[in-house]
């Protein structure tokens, strides 16, 4: 397979020629194109190989963002026979869709890297919520990348149409697909977002339909990878590993576990990004650092009032910048404790040396 049908290009080709002639080790790039626990399968462009991240990359790496997920672009020594490769290096990633570790204030979990495309799964068959909705969108567009929507399970709604007319109110210039991976309407709509040699992820609760949809979009290889599968999950029907597809089309396609928490993590403005009706709005406010709370003169507020903006849809903003700032102050105050206790670190080992030169004096 070559690497371009795994979506190389350029600027992954510059960075890993840079890599390759600092470093004495003959280098392989390759992809990551599987993840099951700690182990990755990478693919290089003859190869499949399991992959075992070097104990320098391990140690040196500042936090779990630096470390390799699904999707990476990889600088591999190879094996001598058919063990283990070693993976060195991760090229700089052209995007990244990450969350708040489920139950943590501050850590991150790295989802997928290098997608062109985030597909936000949502299932037509269970509780329609749009404020799930935002909040995916604010955290796929805080990736990189850009978010497509998709309502699964049309076949059981036949009011579908109407549904991705809300959607497409929740989300300004995104386009909402309906589709069903059983009667296979709207599968060829998606099939054209994700053109040959871009890459999506799809990002969605559990149940949703993400593995069926995979399996659609697969067609005739479809019935190799349920046997796979089969044997994989040991006939549980949850997804525990994340997997990169390589689509009839040429389009790829990054299927994984599924997701209750969305915590945001990051620091970029995927919120404003999410909401540009009310940042539009907001640029007609009287004060140009209002709240929208009481002050005269808000536009944000006399669009509520008159019915253009929803109250929830507001209030949903305001939560999610909340949490946001909060993170974000999280994640600096523990920063600075690592600098803290990095710098006792120093002090003390300094003491220790220069306690020792004297002894030897
Ligand atoms: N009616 C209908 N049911 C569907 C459709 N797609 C999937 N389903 C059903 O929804 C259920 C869940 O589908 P999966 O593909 O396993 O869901 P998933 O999102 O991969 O779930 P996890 O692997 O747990 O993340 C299964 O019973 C599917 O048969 C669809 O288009 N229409
Ligand atoms: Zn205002």
């Amino acid at each position: 397979m070559s690497l371009e049908t795994l979506g190389w290009g350029p600027a992954f080709e510059h960075a890993f020629s840079t890599l390759v002639s600092q470093s004495p080790l003959s280098l392989v790039p390759g992809r990551v194109v599987r993840q099951h626990r700690g182990l990755l399968t990478v693919q290089t462009d003859t190869r499949t190989l399991l992959a075992r991240t070097a104990g320098r990359l391990l140690h040196q790496a500042p936090g779990v963002e630096s470390l390799p997920t699904i999707g990476d672009w990889v600088a591999l020594q190879l094996p001598d026979g058919d063990g283990e490769a070693l993976l060195h290096a991760v090229l700089p990633r052209a995007s990244v869709l990450a969350r708040r570790e489920a139950g943590s204030e501050r850590d991150g979990q790295l989802i997928a890297a290098n997608l062109d495309v985030v597909v936000l799964v949502a299932g037509l068959d269970g509780n329609f919520n749009p404020r799930r909705i935002e909040r995916a969108l604010a955290l796929a567009w805080t990736s990189g990348a850009a978010p497509v929507v998709v309502l699964t399970k049309a076949d059981l709604r036949p009011d579908a149409d109407s549904l991705v007319a809300e959607v497409e109110e929740l989300a300004p210039g995104v386009p909402v697909l309906a589709l069903s991976s059983w009667t296979g309407e709207g599968i060829e709509a998606l099939r054209a977002q994700l053109p040959a040699g871009k890459t999506g992820a799809l990002l969605g609760s559990s149940g949703v339909g993400k593995s069926t949809l995979v399996n659609r979009l697969l067609g005739e290889a479809r019935l190799v990878t349920q046997a796979v599968r089969a044997e994989d999950d040991k006939g549980r029907h949850t997804t525990t590993h994340r997997e990169l597809f390589v689509l009839p089309g040429g389009g790829l396609l990054i299927d994984g576990p599924g997701m209750r928490e969305l915590g945001l993590w990051g620091e970029d403005d995927g919120i404003g990004q999410t909401f540009t009706d009310i940042l539009e709005l907001a640029a007609g406010c009287r004060f140009t650092d209002c709240q929208h709370q009481r002050e005269p003169g808000c536009a944000v507020r006399a669009a509520v009032s008159s019915g253009a903006l929803p109250e929830a849809r507001l209030a949903s903003y305001e939560r999610l910048r909340r949490e946001q700032a909060y993170q974000v102050r999280q994640r600096s105050a523990s920063a600075e404790r690592d600098h803290r206790r990095h710098e006792r670190g120093r002090t003390l080992m300094g003491w220790e040396a220069s306690r020792s030169k004297r002894r030897r004096d």
